[in-house]
């Protein structure tokens, strides 16, 4: 067995069980053929923040629930951030569960996850040092697949992506035009339709859509939502009808609290 990184998370068999039920099936089969099974998970804390502020790389999992997530990471195929949280966090990524590619498994990257970032003007400006390159180079994690609608894309990062194996994967964006501050901006949306299509096209079977906030209340929009196949913790904005009547907020059916170390997780099936 090769060795194991001191990094290495243990998740217990015991443990294992009550998530079986809400991750992708093993047999790779979805509930639509051209689109991944897509988890939805963040952590949140009691007052609904994903992070002390805005940008800022905040610690709210405990031990336990953080295993579980790289368990999760190690279920899925691909690992969904959007850039605010590249750029916030210089996160790794990857899955460090004991047995899996890099940490102690086959030679190969086998178990692990295939990071994607949405970037829509490739402003994440990573380099050789950023953390998800120093894993690739350490053979501990995948290069990221970076989903953009810009076109003249600098060739030094696309040299840099396509050096450890990653790309740029071109889509089309609406812009929407919002005022920020008194001036007119720009801001691109992503279609979440053709976004998942895209993953299935290039062989991801499922996706894990870890955050920021930004995502999270995209995907979590009326024409989103029945996209998302499993969720766990949902903390979303309120919803109003087209009459301006508020309507109640996206609910999840077989519900279950997990008491897990120092923290509660809640699982469940989201309601459309
Ligand atoms: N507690 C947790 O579990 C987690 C916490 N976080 C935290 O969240 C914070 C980052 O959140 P946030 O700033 O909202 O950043 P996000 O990671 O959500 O990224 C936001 C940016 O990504 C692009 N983007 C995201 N969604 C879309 C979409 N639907 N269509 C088009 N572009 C999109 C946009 O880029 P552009 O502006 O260039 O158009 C947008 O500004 C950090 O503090 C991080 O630590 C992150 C993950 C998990
Ligand atoms: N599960 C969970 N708990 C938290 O408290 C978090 N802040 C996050 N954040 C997500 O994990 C990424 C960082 O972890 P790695 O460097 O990849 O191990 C971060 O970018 C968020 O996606 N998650």
């Amino acid at each position: 067995m090769a060795s194991i990184p001191q990094d290495a998370i243990e998740f217990p068999i015991s443990d294992r069980v009550f998530l079986e039920p809400h991750l992708p099936p093993k047999d790779g089969s979805t509930r639509s053929p051209d689109k991944p099974f897509t988890t939805l998970t963040f952590a949140t804390s009691l007052d609904s923040s994903l992070a002390l502020s805005p940008g800022a790389r905040t610690v709210l999992s405990g031990p336990q629930s953080k295993a579980m997530t790289h368990y999760l990471r190690s279920r899925h195929d691909g690992i969904l951030v959007g850039v605010g949280t590249a750029v916030a966090d210089n996160p790794g990524l990857n899955c460090r569960i004991v047995g899996v590619g890099g940490y102690g498994g086959s030679g190969d990257l086998e178990g692990q996850p295939r990071p994607v970032v949405i970037d829509p003007a490739a402003r994440w400006d990573y380099s050789e040092e950023s953390k998800l390159f120093q894993l690739c180079r350490q053979g501990r994690g995948r290069a990221p697949w970076i989903i953009t609608a810009r076109r003249d894309l600098p060739v030094e990062k696309q040299a840099l992506l396509q050096k450890y194996g990653g790309r740029f994967i071109s889509l089309d964006m609406s812009v929407e035009e919002v005022s920020e501050g008194g001036k007119e901006a720009g801001h691109h949306r992503i279609n979440w339709n053709d976004l998942l299509v895209v993953l299935r096209s290039n062989g991801l079977r499922s996706v894990m859509v870890e955050g920021g906030g930004h995502v999270i209340n995209t995907l979590l929009e009326p024409s989103s939502m029945p996209l998302i196949d499993r969720g766990v913790v949902v903390s979303p904005a309120r919803r109003f009808d087209e009459s301006g009547q508020p309507v109640s907020a996206a609910r999840l059916a077989n519900v279950k609290w997990y008491p897990f170390g120092e923290d509660v997780v809640l699982c469940g099936k989201v309601k459309v």
